[in-house]
Protein backbone atom coordinates (compact mmCIF):
# COMPACT_ATOMS: atom_id res chain seq x y z
CA UNK A 1 0.00 0.00 0.00
CA UNK A 2 1.30 3.06 -1.04
CA UNK A 3 0.14 6.57 1.38
CA UNK A 4 1.86 8.84 -0.77
CA UNK A 5 0.08 11.64 -1.83
CA UNK A 6 1.16 11.73 -5.06
CA UNK A 7 -0.33 7.85 -6.11
CA UNK A 8 -3.44 7.88 -7.69
CA UNK A 9 -7.04 7.73 -5.41
CA UNK A 10 -10.49 7.28 -6.67
CA UNK A 11 -13.27 10.00 -6.06
CA UNK A 12 -13.79 9.92 -2.53
CA UNK A 13 -16.56 10.87 -0.60
CA UNK A 14 -17.15 11.42 2.83
CA UNK A 15 -20.22 11.20 4.95
CA UNK A 16 -20.32 13.18 8.47
CA UNK A 17 -22.57 14.23 10.52
CA UNK A 18 -23.05 13.75 14.26
CA UNK A 19 -23.07 10.36 16.58
CA UNK A 20 -26.72 8.53 15.38
CA UNK A 21 -26.81 11.10 12.59
CA UNK A 22 -27.38 7.93 10.13
CA UNK A 23 -24.21 7.63 8.44
CA UNK A 24 -24.13 3.90 8.65
CA UNK A 25 -27.61 3.84 7.33
CA UNK A 26 -26.61 5.94 4.53
CA UNK A 27 -23.57 3.81 4.08
CA UNK A 28 -25.37 0.67 3.31
CA UNK A 29 -28.04 2.36 0.99
CA UNK A 30 -25.16 2.94 -1.31
CA UNK A 31 -23.55 -0.99 -0.94
CA UNK A 32 -25.76 -2.17 -3.73
CA UNK A 33 -23.37 0.18 -6.13
CA UNK A 34 -20.44 -1.83 -7.60
CA UNK A 35 -18.79 1.22 -8.49
CA UNK A 36 -18.75 2.00 -4.94
CA UNK A 37 -16.52 0.85 -2.00
CA UNK A 38 -17.92 1.48 0.76
CA UNK A 39 -15.30 2.02 4.37
CA UNK A 40 -17.78 1.97 7.49
CA UNK A 41 -16.23 3.59 10.24
CA UNK A 42 -13.57 1.55 11.65
CA UNK A 43 -15.65 0.74 15.25
CA UNK A 44 -14.32 -2.72 15.71
CA UNK A 45 -10.63 -1.86 15.68
CA UNK A 46 -11.93 0.99 18.38
CA UNK A 47 -13.42 -1.64 20.39
CA UNK A 48 -10.49 -4.35 19.94
CA UNK A 49 -7.00 -3.24 19.72
CA UNK A 50 -5.29 -5.85 20.67
CA UNK A 51 -8.05 -6.83 23.18
CA UNK A 52 -8.48 -3.31 24.47
CA UNK A 53 -11.88 -1.88 24.03
CA UNK A 54 -10.32 1.90 23.51
CA UNK A 55 -13.81 3.39 22.99
CA UNK A 56 -15.32 1.73 26.21
CA UNK A 57 -12.26 3.20 27.59
CA UNK A 58 -12.62 6.66 26.57
CA UNK A 59 -16.36 6.69 27.60
CA UNK A 60 -15.34 5.50 30.83
CA UNK A 61 -12.29 8.63 31.41
CA UNK A 62 -12.51 10.96 28.70
CA UNK A 63 -9.37 12.59 30.42
CA UNK A 64 -7.14 9.28 30.86
CA UNK A 65 -8.39 7.75 27.60
CA UNK A 66 -8.42 10.89 24.92
CA UNK A 67 -5.47 10.98 23.21
CA UNK A 68 -4.54 7.32 23.15
CA UNK A 69 -8.13 6.58 21.72
CA UNK A 70 -7.52 9.72 19.22
CA UNK A 71 -3.90 8.12 18.09
CA UNK A 72 -5.74 5.28 17.19
CA UNK A 73 -8.86 6.74 15.56
CA UNK A 74 -6.08 8.78 13.17
CA UNK A 75 -4.09 5.91 12.31
CA UNK A 76 -7.41 3.88 11.80
CA UNK A 77 -8.75 6.37 9.67
CA UNK A 78 -5.42 7.08 7.32
CA UNK A 79 -5.79 3.24 6.62
CA UNK A 80 -9.19 3.79 5.79
CA UNK A 81 -8.30 6.84 2.97
CA UNK A 82 -5.36 5.29 1.83
CA UNK A 83 -6.99 1.82 1.53
CA UNK A 84 -6.23 1.03 -2.07
CA UNK A 85 -9.44 -0.28 -4.49
CA UNK A 86 -10.07 -0.81 -7.78
CA UNK A 87 -13.34 0.86 -8.13
CA UNK A 88 -13.72 4.17 -9.22
CA UNK A 89 -15.50 5.59 -5.97
CA UNK A 90 -14.68 5.32 -1.99
CA UNK A 91 -17.55 6.02 0.11
CA UNK A 92 -16.03 6.51 3.61
CA UNK A 93 -18.02 7.08 6.67
CA UNK A 94 -16.48 10.08 8.89
CA UNK A 95 -12.52 11.00 8.10
CA UNK A 96 -9.14 12.49 9.35
CA UNK A 97 -10.55 16.03 9.09
CA UNK A 98 -13.89 15.25 11.68
CA UNK A 99 -11.74 13.32 14.05
CA UNK A 100 -9.52 16.47 13.99
CA UNK A 101 -11.85 19.01 13.83
CA UNK A 102 -14.79 18.00 15.69
CA UNK A 103 -14.04 14.93 18.04
CA UNK A 104 -9.87 16.48 19.23
CA UNK A 105 -11.52 20.21 18.86
CA UNK A 106 -14.45 19.46 21.17
CA UNK A 107 -11.19 17.72 23.77
CA UNK A 108 -9.57 20.64 23.53
CA UNK A 109 -12.61 22.72 24.33
CA UNK A 110 -13.27 20.82 27.37
CA UNK A 111 -9.73 20.49 28.49
CA UNK A 112 -9.36 16.75 28.08
CA UNK A 113 -6.06 17.13 26.01
CA UNK A 114 -2.57 18.54 27.16
CA UNK A 115 -0.95 21.54 25.28
CA UNK A 116 1.49 18.53 24.68
CA UNK A 117 -0.88 15.89 23.91
CA UNK A 118 -2.94 18.37 21.33
CA UNK A 119 0.34 19.20 19.96
CA UNK A 120 2.03 15.82 18.91
CA UNK A 121 -1.68 15.05 17.62
CA UNK A 122 -2.05 18.63 15.40
CA UNK A 123 1.67 17.72 14.35
CA UNK A 124 0.27 13.85 13.29
CA UNK A 125 -2.31 15.28 11.49
CA UNK A 126 -0.88 18.24 9.89
CA UNK A 127 2.17 15.83 8.49
CA UNK A 128 -0.96 13.30 7.08
CA UNK A 129 -3.01 16.15 5.36
CA UNK A 130 0.19 17.51 3.59
CA UNK A 131 1.86 13.93 2.57
CA UNK A 132 -0.49 11.41 2.61
CA UNK A 133 -2.92 10.37 0.11
CA UNK A 134 -6.26 11.93 2.10
CA UNK A 135 -7.76 13.75 -0.81
CA UNK A 136 -11.44 14.20 -1.00
CA UNK A 137 -13.65 15.29 -3.43
CA UNK A 138 -17.22 15.96 -1.80
CA UNK A 139 -18.15 15.92 1.71
CA UNK A 140 -22.17 14.80 2.38
CA UNK A 141 -22.94 16.00 5.68
CA UNK A 142 -25.93 14.51 7.31
CA UNK A 143 -27.74 17.28 9.04
CA UNK A 144 -29.52 16.71 12.18
CA UNK A 145 -30.75 17.95 15.45
CA UNK A 146 -29.06 17.18 18.78
CA UNK A 147 -32.43 15.63 20.45
CA UNK A 148 -33.18 13.40 17.53
CA UNK A 149 -29.73 12.13 17.59
CA UNK A 150 -29.75 11.37 21.20
CA UNK A 151 -32.88 9.65 20.71
CA UNK A 152 -31.74 7.38 18.37
CA UNK A 153 -28.45 6.97 20.37
CA UNK A 154 -30.15 5.98 23.47
CA UNK A 155 -32.33 3.43 20.65
CA UNK A 156 -29.41 1.83 19.46
CA UNK A 157 -28.42 1.39 22.81
CA UNK A 158 -24.50 0.66 22.11
CA UNK A 159 -23.18 -0.16 25.33
CA UNK A 160 -20.02 2.49 25.43
CA UNK A 161 -22.41 5.02 24.68
CA UNK A 162 -24.20 4.81 27.71
CA UNK A 163 -22.51 7.99 29.56
CA UNK A 164 -23.31 10.32 26.33
CA UNK A 165 -25.34 13.59 27.06
CA UNK A 166 -27.30 15.32 25.29
CA UNK A 167 -25.32 18.21 26.56
CA UNK A 168 -22.17 16.13 24.51
CA UNK A 169 -24.32 15.75 21.18
CA UNK A 170 -25.53 19.59 21.30
CA UNK A 171 -21.68 21.10 21.09
CA UNK A 172 -20.77 18.04 18.70
CA UNK A 173 -23.56 19.37 16.50
CA UNK A 174 -22.37 23.41 16.83
CA UNK A 175 -18.77 22.05 15.73
CA UNK A 176 -19.98 20.22 12.94
CA UNK A 177 -22.44 23.26 11.99
CA UNK A 178 -19.93 25.28 12.29
CA UNK A 179 -17.39 23.74 10.05
CA UNK A 180 -20.00 22.05 7.66
CA UNK A 181 -22.70 24.30 7.35
CA UNK A 182 -21.72 27.79 7.89
CA UNK A 183 -17.77 27.16 7.81
CA UNK A 184 -16.60 29.85 9.86
CA UNK A 185 -13.87 27.20 11.34
CA UNK A 186 -10.92 25.31 9.66
CA UNK A 187 -11.17 24.45 5.82
CA UNK A 188 -13.62 22.42 4.16
CA UNK A 189 -11.94 19.67 2.15
CA UNK A 190 -14.35 19.40 -0.86
CA UNK A 191 -17.49 20.41 -1.59
CA UNK A 192 -20.19 19.99 0.97
CA UNK A 193 -23.54 18.41 0.12
CA UNK A 194 -26.23 19.23 3.11
CA UNK A 195 -28.44 16.57 4.06
CA UNK A 196 -31.90 16.64 6.36
CA UNK A 197 -31.02 14.16 7.95
CA UNK A 198 -33.91 14.14 11.03
CA UNK A 199 -36.27 12.51 8.32
CA UNK A 200 -37.67 9.29 9.42
CA UNK A 201 -36.40 5.92 8.11
CA UNK A 202 -40.10 5.42 6.09
CA UNK A 203 -38.69 8.46 4.22
CA UNK A 204 -34.67 9.28 4.21
CA UNK A 205 -33.73 7.13 1.14
CA UNK A 206 -35.45 9.59 -0.83
CA UNK A 207 -33.12 12.13 1.09
CA UNK A 208 -30.42 10.01 0.31
CA UNK A 209 -30.90 9.44 -3.54
CA UNK A 210 -30.72 13.23 -3.90
CA UNK A 211 -26.85 12.29 -3.84
CA UNK A 212 -26.99 9.47 -6.25
CA UNK A 213 -26.42 11.65 -9.26
CA UNK A 214 -23.06 13.81 -7.90
CA UNK A 215 -21.74 10.55 -6.01
CA UNK A 216 -22.07 7.81 -9.30
CA UNK A 217 -21.17 10.20 -11.90
CA UNK A 218 -18.55 11.58 -10.17
CA UNK A 219 -19.93 15.52 -10.12
CA UNK A 220 -19.36 18.22 -8.25
CA UNK A 221 -22.11 20.19 -8.66
CA UNK A 222 -23.47 20.72 -5.20
CA UNK A 223 -27.04 22.99 -5.60
CA UNK A 224 -27.07 24.97 -2.45
N1 LIG B 1 -33.65 8.47 9.31
C1 LIG B 1 -33.72 7.72 10.43
N2 LIG B 1 -34.88 7.71 11.14
C2 LIG B 1 -34.97 6.96 12.28
N3 LIG B 1 -33.96 6.20 12.78
C3 LIG B 1 -32.79 6.20 12.09
C4 LIG B 1 -32.62 6.94 10.89
N4 LIG B 1 -31.34 6.73 10.44
C5 LIG B 1 -30.76 5.88 11.32
N5 LIG B 1 -31.63 5.55 12.30
C6 LIG B 1 -31.39 4.67 13.45
O1 LIG B 1 -30.64 5.46 14.38
C7 LIG B 1 -29.51 4.71 14.88
C8 LIG B 1 -28.21 5.37 14.39
O2 LIG B 1 -28.15 5.21 12.99
P1 LIG B 1 -26.71 4.97 12.31
O3 LIG B 1 -26.94 4.80 10.84
O4 LIG B 1 -26.01 3.90 13.05
O5 LIG B 1 -26.03 6.39 12.59
P2 LIG B 1 -24.46 6.74 12.74
O6 LIG B 1 -23.71 5.74 11.90
O7 LIG B 1 -24.38 8.14 12.19
O8 LIG B 1 -24.16 6.66 14.19
C9 LIG B 1 -29.68 3.29 14.37
O9 LIG B 1 -30.37 2.53 15.35
C10 LIG B 1 -30.53 3.47 13.12
O10 LIG B 1 -31.34 2.32 12.87
N1 LIG C 1 -13.56 10.84 20.63
C1 LIG C 1 -13.87 10.44 19.42
N2 LIG C 1 -14.96 9.67 19.28
C2 LIG C 1 -15.23 9.30 18.03
C3 LIG C 1 -14.47 9.67 16.91
N3 LIG C 1 -15.07 9.13 15.82
C4 LIG C 1 -16.15 8.46 16.27
N4 LIG C 1 -16.22 8.54 17.61
C5 LIG C 1 -17.18 7.87 18.47
C6 LIG C 1 -18.50 8.50 18.51
C7 LIG C 1 -19.41 7.32 18.69
O1 LIG C 1 -19.51 7.00 20.08
C8 LIG C 1 -18.70 6.17 17.99
C9 LIG C 1 -19.15 5.88 16.59
O2 LIG C 1 -19.60 7.04 15.98
P1 LIG C 1 -21.01 7.03 15.17
O3 LIG C 1 -21.22 8.46 14.82
O4 LIG C 1 -20.77 6.14 13.99
O5 LIG C 1 -22.04 6.49 16.09
O6 LIG C 1 -17.33 6.56 17.94
C10 LIG C 1 -13.31 10.47 17.12
O7 LIG C 1 -12.56 10.84 16.20
N5 LIG C 1 -13.06 10.80 18.39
Amino acid sequence: MSISKNSQRPFTVIVEGNIGSGKTTFLQHFNKFDDICVLAEPIELWRNCNGHNLLGLLYEDRKKWSFTFQSYVQLTMLEQHTKLTDRPIKLMERSIYSARYCFVEKMKQDGLLSHASAAVLDKHFEWVKEYANVGVDLIVYLRTSPHVVYERMMLRNRAEEKSVSLEYLQALHQIHEDWLYHKTIFSVAAPVLVLNANLDKSVIHEEYMKCEPQILNRTLTVHT
